[in-house]
């Protein structure tokens, strides 16, 4: 595993902040679309699509594999979930306005992060 660095202000894992704020995503109110991956047999045309699916639990697990070198690998993937979802689902549409909440709500979350950094 890394080894767990110093980052200025004394914050300490950067990737350790970012499993913090994937439960904060998770138990958002609006994350029920993203909890887990889509289901390419049941909904029409996703595979087709959507070129690189991407969920909340997926990101979980790369967390605990250690497949992000930094807080950068994260961010993309979490913004890959609500890019896919911009691209599949109509902005008034409940899926939509889900994206459209939760993406708000990362940014903001992302944005405080990355000044204690
Ligand atoms: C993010 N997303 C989720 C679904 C879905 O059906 N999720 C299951 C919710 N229980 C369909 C399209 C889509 O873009």
């Amino acid at each position: 595993s890394k080894k767990a660095k110093i980052w200025r202000n004394g914050s300490t894992n950067e990737l350790e902040e970012c499993h913090q704020l994937l439960g904060e995503l998770e138990t958002h109110q609006d994350a029920w679309p993203f909890l887990q991956p889509v289901n390419l047999k049941t909904v029409p045309g996703y595979k087709k699509i959507v070129k690189k699916p991407m969920d909340f639990s997926t990101i979980r697990e790369k967390i605990i594999n250690k497949q992000y070198s930094s807080g950068e690998g994260f961010k993309d993937d979490v913004n890959l979930v609500f890019d896919n979802c911009e691209r599949f689902n109509e902005d008034n549409s409940e899926i939509g306005k889900a994206g459209h909440i939760m993406r708000t709500f990362f940014d903001k979350r992302w944005t405080e992060l990355l000044k204690r950094w």
